[in-house]
């Protein structure tokens, strides 16, 4: 898939503002702080919002595309089964097929049990998981996914990572989170957005690499007075609390530590 100049204005503000990408057959992150435009670009990807300008080039159809939305709703008085089956009909899946693939998305999820339930008495994770499994009907070619685990619970974090792993290399997937740390694993590469731009569509190790030799762990009631250093959080080692710093130079009594994907992500955010 190329994408060219693709770009969304709202008045005179681009939100997207001409993203050059090449998605091959691999599993992408989007990473990027609050509006960065990472929901516009994916709208725009998944042919539900028409862009400004720029192209995408792909053979695909909506068949074969499948999208979980940033909010997924579903019809309150229908059954998560009956629900799956309205996606079905929308995807052009054929009666025949229909079945066997609504039971084999629920399994992925791990909603079957609840197939027969009405979807206003499912909780907030189980519709995301009703909206995640709508997205694998028809195995599609482009699988897009708006922040997929709010809400998930971690035994369910975990099984998203799995089915994403089995489709890893037969679909092409990319997940906007915030949730570094549920993407860590399971995406080759990151795709980091700030204010409609792309600041590096790379290779995760390359990102992590980025940010080796400018993480310290400092302690807490060091005042900090370098411009050039970023306070990322706080840890402790048991006898005392420190904090986790992004910096060019080596701050005073800071310990170099090994780099990792959230790191990068703020050495490339922050500029560093
Ligand atoms: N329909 C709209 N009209 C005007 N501005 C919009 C519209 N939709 C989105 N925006 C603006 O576009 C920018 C990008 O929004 P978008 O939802 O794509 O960001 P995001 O990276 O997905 O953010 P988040 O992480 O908070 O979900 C924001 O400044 C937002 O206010």
């Amino acid at each position: 898939m190329e994408i060219r100049g693709l770009t969304k204005k709202y008045g005179k503000k681009s939100v997207v503002d001409e993203v050059d990408l090449s998605l091959d057959c691999k599993t992408y992150a989007l990473l990027g702080p609050n509006g960065a435009g990472k929901t516009t670009l994916i709208r725009m990807l998944a042919g539900v919002l028409k862009p400004t300008s720029g192209s995408i080039s792909q053979d695909l159809n909506k068949e074969s595309i499948g999208y979980v939305p940033q909010r997924f709703g579903c019809f309150p008085d229908v059954t998560v089964y009956e629900q799956l089956q309205y996606f079905c009909f929308l995807k052009n899946i054929s009666v025949r097929e229909e079945k066997e693939q609504i039971n084999s998305v629920l399994k992925l999820v791990h909603l079957t049990d609840q197939k027969e339930i009405r979807c206003k008495k499912l909780s907030g994770g189980m519709i995301r998981r009703v909206g995640i499994a709508q997205a694998l009907l028809g195995s599609p070619r482009l699988l897009l996914l708006d922040e997929p685990t709010v809400g998930l619970d971690l035994e369910e974090r975990l099984r998203f990572n799995q089915v994403i792993t089995s489709l890893q290399g037969k679909s092409t997937i990319m997940i906007s989170t915030h949730q570094t740390e549920d993407i860590r694993d399971i995406c080759s590469q990151i795709i980091i957005m700030n204010n409609g731009r792309i600041l590096v569509d790379s290779d995760k190790n390359d990102i992590i690499r980025y940010a080796q030799g400018k993480v310290y762990l400092i302690p807490a009631s060091k005042n900090i007075q370098n411009e050039h250093c970023f306070v990322m959080n706080a840890e402790t080692n048991g006898a005392e609390s420190l904090i986790r710093v992004l910096s060019d130079v080596k701050p005073d009594e800071g310990v170099l530590q090994k780099a990792t994907l959230e790191d990068g992500y703020f050495a490339y955010i922050k500029k560093f």
